[in-house]
């Protein structure tokens, strides 16, 4: 069997990388429009930074595995081809802002219609709306030669960024949904077939291909919720004593809610959460539910509301000005192991603090320093790209970015945060001195020890001095 796989990014990446690892049998072409992509592919730097990727693309690579720019041929010579472009939300026009942007699954579905000349599964991988299938089916079948057969396949990626490859190896379940005709079930199979070569078939699930478009946003909006949840409950820790941590554990041991993605933070990043939600609004706001769409839009509304909150007491404690203060911001990327910074709360912190008048010290261990003045300085952010660049300094080690500032923020849980010489940054830094610790890893009794004052999420003040409420004007 041939696959070729449209979109070189974090899904199609890992996906065709492991694919092609556990179906020796199998030749893959992962193809995409950008050359420049491709070409990091192929070297030893990779496109994305993934925790046990370069092991397996290492092994892969030009054996049964192949990164090109030549879509034609891929699609020409695949049985079954995966689109896995981006899917982001739209901008402009109708649903700007919370609409998903089809323009990309369009533009690969058009090429498949144009370049095909054989029977092609088609499978839309990338997150999409319910009732996109039938978009695709529609271009593909309006434009289908004599004597050639579509199918189309949903079959959503539930990886998360960070855990790509034991997503993909040990996947929770694998989802495809398909047409109910014989052809149909007959397509399910064969996608079904290469899943098996690694996932037990008991947890290859089918459904019908609107069950499966629709079970990929609400898994994201579920998790998020949780997420909101915990994050508005923090709230509430940090006005009354209750420790927000203490109350995760507590709820998460009952056995009918769990005890995953209850850990209170600075808020959700990443590409999917707010696009995926903001989508099923949208689809709701469409079919007359708008009862159902203000409840999905409370999930965003709570999350953004963390993410100011975090900015603002920073601002409040550090005695209501930050105007030429240095804070170092620790963590730049949306979640700990992988260097994509889309949506990260990192923006929306550093943005509130530039605004303010800071001077900000940013290191990241796998972030580029053009990506992160590239976010800084994105149209949306309201200072001017000069004075952000002036303001904003980028260090390649932790001990450089926190010294002679006022404060240090931790926006990324990064494992080599826990480990660092406190002491030593005790030193280095301007008095007294702050933490803020958005993502609550830190120790902060010991922290308290060596004389920072220190501020987390949905933790009381306690003893003196050591967690300060938020809206408390700290004691020096
Ligand atoms: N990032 C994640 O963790 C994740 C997880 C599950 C699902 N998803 C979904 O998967 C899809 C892809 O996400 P991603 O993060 O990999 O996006 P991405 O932006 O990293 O990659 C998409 C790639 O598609 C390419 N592309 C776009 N149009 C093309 C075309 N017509 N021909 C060839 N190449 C084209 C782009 O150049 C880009 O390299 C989205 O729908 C997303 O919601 C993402
Ligand atoms: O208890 C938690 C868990 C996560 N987060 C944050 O939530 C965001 C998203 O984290 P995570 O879900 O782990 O990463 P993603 O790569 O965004 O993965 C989500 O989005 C993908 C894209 O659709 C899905 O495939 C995955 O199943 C889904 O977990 C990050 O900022 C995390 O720091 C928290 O604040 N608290």
């Amino acid at each position: 069997m041939k696959v070729c796989c449209i979109g070189a990014g974090y899904v199609g990446g890992p996906t065709c990388a492991v694919m092609a690892l556990k179906c020796p049998d199998i030749v893959i072409t992962l193809v995409d429009k950008s050359s420049e992509r491709i070409a990091q592919w192929n070297s030893d730097k990779l496109p994305i930074y993934e925790p046990g990727l370069d092991e397996v693309v290492k092994k892969c690579r030009n054996v049964n595995l192949f990164f090109s720019t030549d879509i034609e041929t891929a699609i020409k010579e695949a049985d079954l081809i995966f689109i896995s472009v981006n899917t982001p939300t739209k901008t402009c026009g109708n649903g700007k802002g919370r609409a998903a942007d089809l323009k990309y699954v369009e533009s690969a579905a058009r090429m498949i219609a144009e370049i095909a000349q054989s029977n092609k599964i088609v499978v839309e991988k990338s997150t999409v709306p319910v009732r996109a299938a039938e978009s695709i089916m529609h271009i593909l079948r309006a434009n289908q030669k004599p004597g050639i057969h579509y199918d189309i396949l949903s079959n959503p990626e539930f990886l998360a960024e960070g855990t790509a490859i034991n997503d993909l190896l040990n996947a929770d379940r694998v989802l495809i949904g398909g047409e109910e005709t014989t052809e149909g079930h007959e397509a399910v199979a064969k996608l079904s077939w290469i899943y098996e070569h690694w996932i037990p078939k008991q947890n290859i699930l089918t459904t019908n291909t609107w069950s499966s478009e629709l079970s990929k946003l609400a898994a994201n909006a579920f998790l998020a919720q949780r997420i909101s949840s915990i994050n508005s409950l923090s709230a509430v820790c940090e006005a009354t004593g209750a420790d927000v941590s203490e109350v995760a554990r507590a709820v998460g041991l009952d056995s009918r809610i769990g005890s995953k993605f209850l850990q209170a933070s600075v808020g959700f990043g990443g590409s999917c959460f707010q696009k995926d939600i903001l989508n099923l609004i949208y689809i709701c706001e469409n079919l007359n539910l708008p009862e159902v769409a203000a409840y999905w839009q409370q999930v965003i509304d709570m999350n953004d509301y963390q993410k100011r909150r975090f900015s603002q007491k920073i601002i409040e404690s550090l005695f209501n000005t930050v105007s030429d203060k240095r804070i170092a911001i620790l963590g730049f990327a949306f979640k700990k192991n992988t260097g994509d910074t889309r949506e990260t709360a990192a923006i929306t912190v550093c943005q509130t603090l530039l605004e303010e008048g800071a001077k900000l010290d940013i290191y990241d261990p796998k972030v580029e320093p053009e990506q992160i003045i590239d976010d800084l300085t994105h149209p949306s952010v309201t200072e001017s790209p000069e004075n952000v660049k002036k303001a904003v300094q980028i260090h390649s080690d932790p001990y450089s970015a926190v010294r002679a500032t006022h404060a240090l923020v931790i926006c990324t849980e990064w494992d080599e945060f826990v480990d660092l010489d406190f002491q030593r940054i005790y030193q280095s830094m301007m008095k007294p001195a702050y933490i803020f610790d958005g993502r609550k890893i830190l120790d902060h009794e010991r922290l308290h020890q060596i004389g920072f004052h220190v501020q987390t999420i949905g933790k009381k003040y306690q003893r003196s001095g050591l967690l300060r409420s938020w809206g408390i004007v700290p004691q020096l």
